[in-house]
């Protein structure tokens, strides 16, 4: 798949973990959050997005719900603070769920934040009203976001027609095709570096945004693709934090001391990598480890695809914040999570 001499997001995270030397990945807690995911799966509570965000995400039925789910995910990145007081929050939401609400509101007001005619030009004056938050924090790196805006929107424009939905037909139904078109043609979501003199890939944004269409459709029409199960878990900010928490990954003293002293990860830096490295091939152990319990049980259920796990250990850290405010998250600066 993708590009020339880059190892792909699993090919990434298994090479990344085996010459890791800041972050380690441990077998302790992976019978006990596999055990925990299986019992979920049981209870049947393993599936895409809660109420929560479909009460802010437009229905599918939204004639531009394609392009609503690119330009969510073409912004969907760093909303962390330094602290709380600047946290930028929008209808009382933080975070990626701010993000929603500012956009929905937008379309509710019939601003065409979704029409890459209009976000392609969209002014800084534009973009500020739609962004503003409750508060007078602004959404962190506005203006990267402003010329991302102007990148994509351009991008579709020229060559698929003004509508990612080009990009999706082209894709034919193949969720790995589709991400290759994606970091191919949209420089923003080409989220690689380099490790150990290897071209490496996390893709995160351009896999949630496919993962997303799947979601949004329920694997039907514009969300119907016949490889899903391809596409790992998305290395953001929030995931490794909930499988540190679970003994699953651990940190050297060095990086821990310094995610504790709230010191920023340079974007593309060994630490960087390796936590997002080990992140994603943590998740490809997980998924192994509760197939391996599914079958030694015999159990009737299916083995849950990467981007279950993920939005499962993704929303875990919003129902347990008391518990998981001991384990430090790194923070980095950039567009890609
Ligand atoms: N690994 C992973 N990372 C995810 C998501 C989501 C939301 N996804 C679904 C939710 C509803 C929609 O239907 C989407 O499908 C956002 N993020 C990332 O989290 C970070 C923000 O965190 P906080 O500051 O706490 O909101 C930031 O890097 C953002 O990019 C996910 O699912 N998995």
């Amino acid at each position: 798949m993708v590009r020339e001499g880059v190892l792909s997001p699993a090919h990434s995270g298994e090479f990344i973990a085996k010459h890791a030397k800041h972050v380690k990945i441990t077998e302790a807690g992976q019978n006990k959050l596999a055990t925990e995911i299986l019992s979920s799966i049981k209870a049947n509570q393993l599936q895409m997005p809660d109420t929560e965000a479909k009460s802010i995400h437009p229905y599918n039925d939204h004639p531009r719900a394609v392009d609503w789910v690119f330009v969510v995910d073409a912004l969907n990145f760093c909303f962390w603070s330094k602290c709380k007081e600047e946290q930028w929050i929008v209808n009382g939401y933080t975070g990626y769920y701010a993000l929603e609400a500012a956009l929905n509101k937008a379309i509710k007001e019939g601003v065409e934040i979704a029409d890459p005619a209009f976000y392609s030009k969209i002014t800084k004056e534009q973009l500020h009203e739609i962004l503003k938050g409750d508060n007078s924090v602004d959404i962190p790196l506005f203006d990267q976001r402003l010329s991302i805006l102007h990148e994509v929107g351009s991008i579709l424009l020229d060559k698929y027609n003004g509508t990612f939905e080009t990009c999706v037909k082209e894709a034919n139904k193949s969720a790995v095709k589709l991400l290759d078109i994606v970091v191919s043609n949209f420089p923003c979501f080409r989220d690689e570096a380099i490790y150990k003199d290897q071209v490496v890939s996390f893709y995160k944004r351009a896999q949630i945004l496919v993962a997303d269409l799947w979601n949004s459709f329920n694997g039907a029409s514009w969300g119907e693709f016949k490889d899903i199960d391809k596409m790992t878990m998305f290395a953001d900010y929030r995931v490794p934090q909930v499988l540190v928490y679970f003994g699953v990954m651990s940190y050297s003293d060095e990086l821990i001391d310094k995610l504790k002293k709230d010191m920023l990860l340079e974007s593309g830096s060994e630490e960087e990598v390796e936590i997002r490295g080990c992140s994603i091939h943590a998740v490809e152990l997980l998924k192994k480890s509760i197939e391996e319990k599914i079958k030694e049980k015999d159990l009737n259920l299916n083995v849950p695809n990467s981007s279950l796990i993920d939005y499962y250990l993704w929303c875990y850290r919003r129902e347990h914040a008391r518990e998981l405010e001991r384990i430090p998250y790194h923070k980095t600066l950039g567009i890609y999570y």
